[in-house]
């Protein structure tokens, strides 16, 4: 029998371990898509304990703990920091079999150096032994721990940037660069919402927004800031791609409803969030951007907790729409403009793998090895079974080998160990084949491969 979580660890044969030890381990980090903070990073934070690090903020975790059965007081209440981390280590042994419990025991051991299994019994000397390293790790000192090179975090059009400045200003080792995510510019079926997303534009941009073009003038210098900031990708969170007809007179009225706190109707949503999205995705390609689509999420649904919390409280799932048609006519009208920038799609529907991978080969257009990504397996798939899919999918309808690999998308400086949990799934799936003859054993190559996925792709893909 195995021990738990050794060196070997998911690596089930002498050629994953020689691809993992000699090639994937000692690669750097590039964190292209994550959703850390950047004021913690500028200020270089150190945490005040263990909950503050790990628990403030990660649905993952609440989920979890809702789920068994722990109140929420507890969670995101206003029990004390110690008490919500008690009740964190007693669901720790409940979470067997679900990702969280691989991550957070792969959290402990690295960077904080604690091989105990964490349960309601160590949660005290956890605590402790954690909270003892914690000044030590502060964010800047977390990610060079990590040899994180970059990060690109996830922002609104609005935000002013300074924390991006301020780290360019005063480097420490990590480049943190900006991602412009427009979501809030097409919500016309939330106008609560997208006005208020309008209001802040215009007083960031100093302009009046009265019109369809006055929000896409207003974007567009908000675009070019980004770009001027460091930016190379916008992020897009979509429930499912739309792709409907408009004409300008049919944006103008949408546009002025929506202003007039009138809901869009589904109809127009999806005429706004088309002509909006395509637009943007223009600037993309003339600035030479990659962009990525998160596709499948049905979000906030349970309302209590989103009126208590806020988004992203751990009540979002997987959807079910349908996805090929819309996403086909989207990408088709960039290209046949010639328009279409690098792009990655990532999926949150298991049953959808192959649609995305297929998707992507349709657009490959021979300017950039894998221009179009079927992306890393994303928050719900984010675990071993998901990401084997997700790699045997790519491997299946694609080139794996030109696969722009891991990104954590995570809220947590903890989560960093990630990369490593992707880097033994792909050594051993790699590694197994090799073993039963169906890959050559020709190391050199393959070790060139990992190293490629894991670092050299990203690299030379967002040009970093
Ligand atoms: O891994 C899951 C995430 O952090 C999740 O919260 C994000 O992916 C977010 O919903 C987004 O839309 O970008």
């Amino acid at each position: 029998m195995k021990g738990f979580l050794t060196e070997d660890f998911l690596l089930q044969t002498e050629t994953a371990k020689r691809l993992y030890f000699d090639y994937a381990q000692s690669m750097p980090v590039l964190d292209y898509h994550n959703h850390l903070p950047p004021d913690e990073v500028a200020q270089n934070k150190v945490f005040k304990n263990l909950t503050d690090i790990w628990l403030r903020g990660d649905h993952y975790k609440w989920r979890a703990m809702r789920a068994n059965g722990i109140a929420e007081t507890y969670i995101t209440g206003s029990a004390d920091d110690f008490t919500k981390f008690r009740h964190w280590a007693a669901t720790t042994p409940y979470t067997m079999r679900n990702p969280l419990y691989h991550w957070s025991h792969m959290e402990l051991k690295n960077p904080f150096g604690i091989t105990d299994l964490l349960s309601e019994a160590t949660a005290e000397k956890i605590w402790e032994a954690a909270n003892d390293k914690l000044p030590q790790l502060s964010t800047q000192q977390l990610l060079q721990h990590f040899k994180v090179e970059v990060i690109c975090t996830t922002d609104d059009p609005t935000d002013s940037l300074e924390h991006h400045k301020a780290v360019a200003t005063q480097p420490f080792g990590t480049r943190m660069l900006p991602t412009f995510r427009p979501d809030k510019a097409m919500a016309v079926d939330t106008p609560a919402v997208f006005n208020a997303f309008v209001d802040k534009l215009a007083i960031v941009t100093n302009r009046e927004i009265r019109s369809y073009q006055d929000l896409l003038e207003a974007l567009k210098e908000r675009h070019t800031y980004f770009h001027e900031a460091g930016g190379r990708l916008s992020d897009h969170g979509i429930t499912t791609f739309s792709f409907a007809a408009y004409t300008q007179s049919e944006l103008d009225k949408i546009f002025l409803n929506a202003r007039n706190h009138e809901t869009a109707t589904p109809y127009e949503s999806e005429q706004f969030k088309t002509a909006v999205l395509l637009q943007i995705c223009e600037w993309n390609h003339e600035r030479g951007w990659a962009q990525q689509f998160h596709a499948g999420a049905i979000r906030n649904n349970n309302s209590r907790l989103l009126q208590m919390l806020g988004a992203d409280a751990g009540v979002d799932s997987i959807g079910d729409w349908n996805m090929a048609s819309a996403m086909s006519a989207f990408f088709d009208a960039l290209d046949k403009k010639s328009k279409l920038a690098k792009t990655i799609i990532y999926n949150l529907n298991p049953a959808w793998n192959e649609v995305f991978a297929t998707m992507a080969g349709n657009f490959q257009d021979g300017t950039v090895p894998g221009k179009i990504q079927f992306g890393s397996g994303w928050w719900f798939l984010d675990q071993k079974d998901g990401m084997e899919k997700q790699i045997n999918t790519l491997s299946n309808m694609g080139l794996l080998s030109r696969f722009v690999g891991m990104l954590t998308d995570s809220r947590s400086f903890l989560s960093f160990p990630r990369h490593e949990y992707f880097r033994r799934i792909l050594c051993n799936l790699i590694g197994r084949d090799v073993e039963n003859g169906e890959l050559p054993n020709d190391i050199p190559w393959l070790g060139k491969m990992v190293q490629d996925i894991c670092y050299y792709n990203a690299k030379a893909y967002f040009d970093f």
